[in-house]
């Protein structure tokens, strides 16, 4: 898969390893920054992401700040978005199987690197299910329109 890569000057360290992670599993990255610790918004990479996955430039999407969460709220904003927080694997593993979550995010402040790396590889690994979860995400989308 191609896989598109956004974080804040919070995400930057945790996006190198991921970036590693990714390619050692075969997928090819872009990376939409930031890469230095220069102090960024995280709304501006969020949406660069979002808009990324939407329009089908990449695949699906990883993004990193602090805790995750500011960057997934603007990813969420581009329709088509489905970006999740996540800070353990198990959940990941639901968030593409139930939800079908476009884009994974947790917070380099929040997850250590081994833990960063389970969770990617849990949503990588698994598949949604559609059936009931696709009528529910059909539901969520048709609140865009
Ligand atoms: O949700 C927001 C993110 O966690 C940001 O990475 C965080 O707010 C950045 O904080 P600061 O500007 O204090 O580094």
């Amino acid at each position: 898969m191609k896989i598109g890569m956004a974080n804040d000057h919070a995400g930057t360290e945790l996006k190198k390893e991921i970036i590693a992670l990714l390619e050692e599993r075969g997928h090819e990255v872009v990376n939409f920054g930031t890469d230095t610790k220069e102090s960024v918004p995280y709304p501006k990479y969020g949406e660069i992401l979002g808009r990324a996955v939407a329009a089908g430039e990449v695949d699906a999407g990883v993004a990193i700040c602090g805790t995750g969460v500011g960057i997934s709220l603007a990813a969420n904003k581009v329709k088509g978005i489905r970006a999740a927080v996540c800070s353990e694997p198990v959940t990941a593993r639901l968030v593409k199987e139930h939800n079908n979550a476009n884009i994974i995010c947790f917070g380099e402040r929040i997850v250590g690197v081994e833990m960063a790396k389970a969770i990617v590889s849990a949503w990588l690994d698994a598949e949604f299910q559609g059936g009931r979860h696709g009528e529910r995400v059909d539901m969520i989308m048709k609140i865009e329109e």
